[in-house]
């Protein structure tokens, strides 16, 4: 029980966020003509360490070059046991432009990881006097982030998403995969002699989405490695979408569509909604809070459920 509100989420879409390395700055072009809602250059693992300031430079002269359109446009720095990631914060504040909307942080641990980030930006805002707050997006990829996933969902005013990073993720587990998301063979039950395969991402995306949704933060899944695989991607991005989380990573172009359309509440979804808020109405205008839609209950949780769904299509459409 609690008399506090559940803090809304940043409105804003984010069904897919497309990631190119910094150090290709040919693909950045087609990155901004895609139709992903978040753009992730990337200046952590896609880029090789002897690439790091060249990768910066492509990153920072982007910004201001290439027309991002609507789109959120965010940079991946290293992770805070590297030596990169001090000058990552310090080169992108001091160089890019406004255009900047965030900044992704990589095997965050701790909500200490927020604060020290922090403390750094906050002082390079001051200095360059930069007008809008840079905003933070964390990834949670190791052992110690989910352990830590509530603190780190409350960690900094400045956090809007939170992402779960399956193959940081299952190296730090000690999961017995080389798979990035998706199926695991070895993953399975048996029942009456049948193989069942179950989800073995479902507990930590559980744990993310409701540390998001406690404190505001969007719950977004990570990359689905085998790009060549649309159905094992789908299945997957449904089953994230079902739990809650807003959108899913797209590590080739490919993956953009697919996950726009499993993101996008489809017109059936919506004309569903509608009639269930126009059935509860109904209901209210002759004082019942719960009635039978389509042969079920629905009640006063159904119009919550139901409005949600509204409002995402909504925004969607005037995103
Ligand atoms: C797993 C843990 C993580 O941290 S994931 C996040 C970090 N990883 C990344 O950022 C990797 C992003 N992806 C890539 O670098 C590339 O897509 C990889 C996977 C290497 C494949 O590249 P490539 O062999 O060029 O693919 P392709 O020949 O099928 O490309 C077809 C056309 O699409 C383009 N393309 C490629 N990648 C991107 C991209 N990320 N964004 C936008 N466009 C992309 C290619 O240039 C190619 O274009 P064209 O048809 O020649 O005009
Ligand atoms: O950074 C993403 C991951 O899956 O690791
Ligand atoms: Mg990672």
């Amino acid at each position: 029980m609690s008399f506090r509100l559940q803090p809304t989420a940043p409105s804003r879409p984010n069904r897919c966020q497309l990631f190119g390395p910094g150090s290709r700055p040919s693909i950045f072009e087609k990155m901004a003509a895609g139709d992903a809602d978040v753009i992730n250059l990337d200046l952590e693992d896609s880029v090789a360490p002897d690439d790091k300031a060249e990768a910066r430079r492509n990153i920072v002269q982007a910004i201001g070059d290439v027309d991002w359109g609507k789109k959120t446009l965010s940079v991946r720095i290293n992770g805070l046991d590297t030596p990169y990631w001090h000058r990552d914060v310090v080169e992108l504040l001091e160089g890019a432009s406004d255009r900047l909307d965030m900044i992704m942080i990589p095997k965050v641990g701790c909500a200490a990881d927020l604060y020290a980030v922090d403390a750094l930006v906050t002082a390079m805002e001051r200095e360059t006097g930069r007008d809008r707050p840079l905003k933070f997006e964390v990834i949670i990829e190791s052992a110690a982030g989910i352990a830590h996933v509530e603190e780190i969902a409350a960690g900094s005013p400045r956090l809007e998403a939170m992402s779960l990073g399956a193959a940081d993720f299952a190296a730090s587990m000690g999961m017995a995969t080389t798979g990035i998301g998706g199926t695991q063979e070895n993953y399975y039950m048996i029942h009456e002699g049948q193989k069942y395969w179950p989800d073995p991402w479902h507990w930590a995306q559980a744990a993310i989405v409701a540390a998001c949704r406690t404190h505001g933060v969007l719950p977004v899944d990570g990359p689905f490695g085998d790009f060549s695989d649309d159905d094992g991607f789908i299945a997957q991005a449904r089953r994230s979408a079902t739990l809650g989380m807003v959108g899913k990573w797209a590590i080739h172009p490919k993956q953009v569509a697919l996950a726009n359309k499993v993101f996008t509440p489809s017109d059936e979804a919506v004309a569903e909604a509608r009639e269930i808020l126009a059935a509860m109405e109904e209901a209210k205008a002759s004082g019942a809070g719960a009635t039978v839609y389509k042969g079920r209950l629905v009640d006063i949780a159904s119009i919550k459920q139901a409005e949600g769904i509204v409002r995402q299509a909504e925004m969607i459409a005037g995103g």
